[in-house]
């Protein structure tokens, strides 16, 4: 593999899960790619889903479910089809994940510092000072003020958002070539949030690939290259992340913008939230044809024949049967045009 390569490839990934003697797929198909330095959202409702497709990353699909498919390609190296214990090599190792409440990744009872250090000896032959000196190296990377008294602490005496900066700590002991990151500001406040996006940001410089996985569309803006929109188990749209926010192709991808949180402008009132009408369909209760079509206020008949195929435009890709009529010329959509 060569430097410009991306460092994640995920080929024709399927997720199923086994519920009253049915197979049922919660994630179908998906492949994505994320480049070196570059943070790729994943965005969608709750169920849509994200969070098991980045459990699937790192060899976490609850048994017995069961990820499958072509690939998920770390660093060249196919890890469908990995057993436990190389598996859990790579984990931590070369792809690490933050979740969106610290409390589930931080033991209780231990110092940070013995936590940050157990993580780094875990996965590499390290003296203990060895480790001891890179953990506070690691604080100050994180920007955790202090760092040495900060060692010495339990979890509990720390901020929600000095936490998460303890756990990403801990998420880049070894250096990951990927972090994956589930909702990992959801739990805090607007202003620890974007600094938590903020150091991710820093953090990426280095050439690290970022899978940011968020609900919030607000998130994403300024804090990724790319957005990839899941719908029911399916990418319904990935483009650049500018493109997508211009010129949103898909009706989903278009509600997921109107539903987005905005602040009030000074002076004036706050812009009118647009939820969008219904609910994401259960995996045993899929409608024919376009899973969206029935909150979808552009579907056709047609839409509830056939499953849509994902079409690739230049700049990305869209699964919706009426792409064609939003970009026609009197819809301006200039960075859009079917490849
Ligand atoms: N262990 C499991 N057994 C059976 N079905 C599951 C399991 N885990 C997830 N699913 C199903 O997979 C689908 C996707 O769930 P997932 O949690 O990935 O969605 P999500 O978009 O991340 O939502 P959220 O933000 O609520 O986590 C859902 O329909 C869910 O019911």
């Amino acid at each position: 593999m060569t430097a410009s390569s991306p460092v994640l490839e995920v080929e024709d990934l399927s997720i199923r899960f086994q519920e009253r003697g049915r197979s049922l797929l919660a994630v179908r198909n998906l492949s994505f790619q994320v480049a070196r330095g570059e943070t790729l959202a994943i965005v969608g409702e709750s169920g849509c889903g994200k969070s098991i497709t980045a459990l699937a990353l790192l060899g976490l699909v609850p048994p017995p479910g069961r990820a499958e498919g072509k690939a998920i390609r770390l660093e060249g190296r196919n890890l469908l089809g990995l057993g436990p214990e190389a598996l859990r090599d790579v984990r931590g190792r070369r792809i690490a994940m933050v979740f969106q409440e610290p409390m589930t990744t931080l033991n209780p009872v231990l110092t940070i510092g013995e936590q940050i250090v157990e993580t780094i000896r875990d996965h590499e032959p390290a003296s203990r000072r060895e480790a001891r000196d890179r953990a506070l190296t690691l604080l100050e990377r994180v920007h955790i003020p202090d760092p040495v008294r900060r060692f010495g602490e339990h979890p509990h005496r720390l901020s929600g958002g000095m936490r998460q900066r303890v756990v990403i700590a801990m998420a880049l002991a070894c250096n990951p070539a990927v972090l994956v990151a589930d909702e990992p500001t959801t739990a805090l406040d607007v202003t620890i949030q974007a600094q938590i996006l903020d150091l991710i940001d820093e953090l990426k410089q280095g050439g690290m690939g970022v899978v940011l996985i968020t609900h919030d569309l607000g998130v994403v803006a300024g804090h990724a290259e790319r957005v990839l929109v899941m719908y029911a188990g399916r990418k319904v749209e990935e483009r650049a992340a500018a493109d997508l926010f211009a010129t949103p192709l898909h009706p989903y991808t278009r509600g997921l913008i109107a539903a987005r949180p905005r602040r009030r402008v000074e002076g004036g009132e706050r812009p009118r939230l647009v939820e969008i009408p219904g609910t994401v369909p259960s995996l045993a209760a899929m409608p024919p044809g376009c899973a969206f079509a029935p909150r979808c206020a552009s579907a056709t008949e047609d839409c509830t024949a056939a499953e849509p195929p994902l079409t690739s435009l230049e700049d990305g890709q869209v699964a919706c049967l009426r792409v064609g009529d939003f970009l026609a010329p009197s819809h301006s959509l200039p960075h859009a045009r079917l490849a």
